[in-house]
């Protein structure tokens, strides 16, 4: 089995001023080069996850690596390089370009101070022709829709480059065409074999895409492996704590819910 790139120990966590823990006795590892979906009700503590793995937040106990190092012992360039988030929504306040807005994902490879270059804007165009928005480079970031926002997002963080890429439901704006595009997109990053961790409301989302599933409960309860033995309709009923059944069409899961 190959070393985790991401690898969580034990992690307790709650925000400041909050009354409860949000994470508790969380430890999970995530494999190079593997495309993997956390999935669990709203407020679980999936964003918060993904927070604390970029160290934007610090955990009260547990510790978090990444390529084997704790990332309390990286630098912000250098965890920049390794690992990028296409958050579920930016509140944009200037008018860049959308071409100046996905230069912004550079700044990791960049000496401080020191602009673009033609090279930065190569890689930021073909970012935006990879999600479709290239022939839109010139126009004002703040007066794209929503879904071109999240497909602006995303060609961000390919034109950032990191290792692994941390997407917070990244399809839930998306019409079905463009979600099969960043679906297909996904599998392209493994190819290349960068590691791809998201959250997701859509299950057979994650049972298309995903070589792993994680599953939170609100009772703090993770569970962990490959898809068809995560999702399960017994599973997702005890999480979502509804009735769920799947029923499987042309090698498809189908969730059903009542
Ligand atoms: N800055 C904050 N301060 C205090 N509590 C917060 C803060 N951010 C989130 N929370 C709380 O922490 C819990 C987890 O939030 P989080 O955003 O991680 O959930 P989530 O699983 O991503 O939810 P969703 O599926 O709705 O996006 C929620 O109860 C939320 O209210």
């Amino acid at each position: 089995m190959t070393d985790p790139i991401v690898k969580l120990d034990q992690i307790r966590f709650h925000y400041s001023g909050g009354e409860r823990d949000v994470l508790r006795q969380l430890s999970l590892e995530i494999r190079k080069g593997d495309i993997v979906a956390i999935l669990g009700p709203n407020g679980v503590g999936k964003t918060t996850l993904l927070h604390l793995i970029l160290g934007w937040l610090k955990p009260e106990e547990g510790s978090i690596s990444v390529n084997g190092k704790p990332i309390s012992e990286y630098g912000r360039k250098e965890m920049g390089k390794m690992t990028g988030l296409v958050p579920q929504d930016e509140h944009i306040t200037f008018d860049y370009s959308l071409l100046e807005y996905v230069l912004h994902g550079r700044y990791p490879h960049l000496k401080s101070l020191e602009a673009p270059g033609p090279e930065d804007r190569i890689i930021a165009l073909e970012s935006l022709k990879r999600v479709g928005m290239d022939t839109l480079a010139e126009r004002p970031v703040t007066h794209l829709s929503g879904g071109e926002k999240q497909l602006v997002l995303i060609a961000r963080s390919l034109t950032q480059e990191p290792s692994v890429v941390l997407l917070d439901e990244p399809m839930s704006n998306l019409d079905i065409a463009n979600k099969r595009m960043i679906i297909n997109v996904l599998r392209s990053l493994k190819k290349e074999g960068v590691t791809i961790l998201f959250t997701t409301h859509e299950p057979e989302i994650a049972a298309t895409l995903c070589d792993s599933v994680i599953l939170m409960g609100r009772d703090k309860h993770i569970e962990q492996g490959p898809a068809d033995a995560i999702l399960t309709g017994d599973a997702l009923s005890r999480i979502y704590e509804i009735p769920v059944d799947i029923v499987s069409h042309d090698g498809r899961k189908i969730i059903m819910w009542y």
